[in-house]
């Protein structure tokens, strides 16, 4: 029984994933992916790309998501550390368009982010994160959303912001690009 549950958040599609660890006298085994059971929940099997990130505490990355045709599904993992982790519905049509939906991730939990949402994360404890996309990275489909922005109202834990240049300019949701 390698998953404990398949939890679904407050907006359904997102899904939090709570993996049974196996500890001994050595450690913990535990398993992160396991086709069948991850299908069996409703998450795609076609992973084509698996990324890793080290942040520093009070990094914030994101907002970020790729139009469509290149549009990602996200499995997201902490393998060290600890995020707190953030997903905004940006599906036009949806009653939760601009909502979005937290969630503290450490080792043993991951989610599932479908594609139409943005993405984003700050490091709570200096953190290793491993994530499997639907689709290959493409620059040119990227967007990002203004981390703060006053719409979306997110509130991030730790008052002290590490960002990277870009995300640091990027525009409100009210003027994103999106085609979902
Ligand atoms: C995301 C990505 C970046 N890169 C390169 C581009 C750049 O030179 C360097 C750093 O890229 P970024 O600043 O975009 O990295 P980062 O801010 O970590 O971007 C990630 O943020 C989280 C929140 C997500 O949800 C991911 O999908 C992704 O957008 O790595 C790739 O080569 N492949 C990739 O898939």
């Amino acid at each position: 029984m390698p998953f404990k549950s398949f939890k679904r958040l407050e907006i359904p599609d997102l899904l939090l994933i709570d993996h049974v660890l196996f500890p001994d006298s050595r450690g913990f085994f535990t398993e992160l992916y396991k086709k069948s059971d991850f299908t069996g929940n409703g998450i795609p099997h076609d992973f084509v790309q698996v990324n890793l990130s080290y942040s520093r505490k009070g990094v914030v990355r994101g907002l970020h998501y790729q139009l469509k045709p290149m549009e990602q599904g996200k499995l997201v993992y902490v393998i060290s550390g600890k995020v707190f982790d953030v997903a905004v519905d940006i599906r036009r049509g949806s009653k939760w368009f601009g909502r979005y939906v937290s969630v503290l991730l450490e080792p043993g939990l991951a989610l599932w982010i479908p594609p139409g949402f943005a993405h984003g994360f700050q490091a709570l404890e200096d953190t290793y994160f491993l994530y499997l996309v639907t689709k290959e990275y493409s620059p040119q489909h990227e967007r990002c959303i203004k981390w703060d922005d006053q719409e979306i109202g997110i509130e991030w834990p730790l008052k002290e912001a590490v960002l990277s240049e870009r995300d640091s300019k990027c525009p409100p949701l009210k003027s994103c690009e999106t085609n979902f």
